[in-house]
């Protein structure tokens, strides 16, 4: 399907795309851009990419880059690699936030939108670096598409036709319903995990705490593991989005809190109830669509 694939970023996300285009034999030449020769190695050891390449030099004879990097990385990357780009090279993400990247290329790089096709796939994981890719991440798994207004229809169908090819679902929409509906599914319960933990260690007794948590509070703060800098780079190129969701969960806490304080038990079983049954909803809907897609697979 492709001649060569450009990776920058051979990380959690980048490496699984790797391994899968070269499983389902999508790239002749798979090429990877590593931020320091440690990363490189151990790309290059992992087997994921045929070769690992400056940036300039391993975009010139691209017809597809990734940008696979944390969201604040990407614009330099762009910048720096944009005049060695071939004109007919499809540039995608798999960046988690999509306004902001669109927003710094239309005032920094407008002239490249149209070969930049805006995606993020729902898959990943709290484990970071090439060690933690792996194959078929992707499987089952929504893939985003965001709309622009300039993007080329070729472009945009050809990678689409990648990530069906590797199994995921395809869904397109705005780049702001995009930002508002991840904000609050994706980085609003990773906000909430990170600051549980920091809430338990900044106890007296945080050893002790530590120690006695059960299943609850791991499964609940699963994704508090997950990389720093990649978390930092998505709440700040999602701020607003970030905010408005904290503000509305505040609005929660207060709320059970007020029940709580009131011991109001009708009101509490009313709340959990009313939690766990859209929980246990959604799950079922869940399990149904994978069940319908594996049929029709
Ligand atoms: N982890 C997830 O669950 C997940 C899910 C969907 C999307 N994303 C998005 O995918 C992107 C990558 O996330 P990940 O989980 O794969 O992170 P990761 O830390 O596993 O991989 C990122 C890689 O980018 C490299 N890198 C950083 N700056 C670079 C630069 N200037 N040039 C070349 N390489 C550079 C890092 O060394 C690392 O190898 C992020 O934008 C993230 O928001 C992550
Ligand atoms: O499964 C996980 O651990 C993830 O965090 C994956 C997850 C998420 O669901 O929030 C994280 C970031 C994304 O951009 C998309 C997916």
């Amino acid at each position: 399907m492709f001649n060569q694939v450009t990776i920058v970023g051979t990380g959690l996300l980048g490496g699984s795309l790797a391994r899968d285009l070269r499983e389902q034999r999508l790239a002749r030449l798979l090429v990877g851009v590593c931020r320091s020769s440690e990363t490189a190695q151990e790309t290059l050891d992992a087997g994921v990419v045929d070769v690992v390449l400056p940036l300039t030099q391993a975009v010139q004879d691209a017809d597809l880059v990734v940008l696979a990097t944390p969201m604040q990385a990407m614009l330099s990357v762009i910048t720096e690699m944009r005049t060695h780009l071939p004109p007919a090279a499809i540039i995608t993400d798999v960046g988690s936030v999509k306004t902001d990247l669109y927003n710094q290329l239309k005032q920094q790089v407008p002239d490249i939108l149209p070969q930049f096709v805006l995606a993020h796939p729902i898959a990943g994981g709290e484990n970071s670096g090439v060690s933690a890719s792996k194959l078929k991440l992707f499987q089952n798994k929504h893939v985003i598409i965001t709309q622009t207004t300039e993007v080329d229809v070729q472009m945009t169908s050809i990678v689409v036709d990648m990530w069906q090819r590797l199994g995921a679902h395809v869904l397109s929409m705005s780049l702001q319903e995009h930002d508002a509906i991840f904000a609050k599914t994706s980085h609003l319960p990773h906000v909430i995990a990170f600051s549980l933990v920091n809430f338990l260690s900044h106890q007296p007794d945080r050893e002790r705490l530590f120690d006695l948590a059960a299943a609850g509070f791991y499964d609940f703060t699963r994704i508090a593991s997950s990389n720093a800098e990649m978390w930092r780079d998505i709440c700040v190129t999602n701020r607003e989005q970030v905010l408005a969701a904290l503000d509305g969960f505040h609005a929660q806490i207060e709320g059970i809190r007020d029940l709580v304080a009131n011991a109001d038990q009708a009101a509490i079983l009313e709340y959990f109830g009313a939690a766990k049954a859209a929980r246990d909803a959604g799950l079922i809907k869940r399990a149904e669509a994978i069940a319908q897609a594996q049929d029709t697979d």
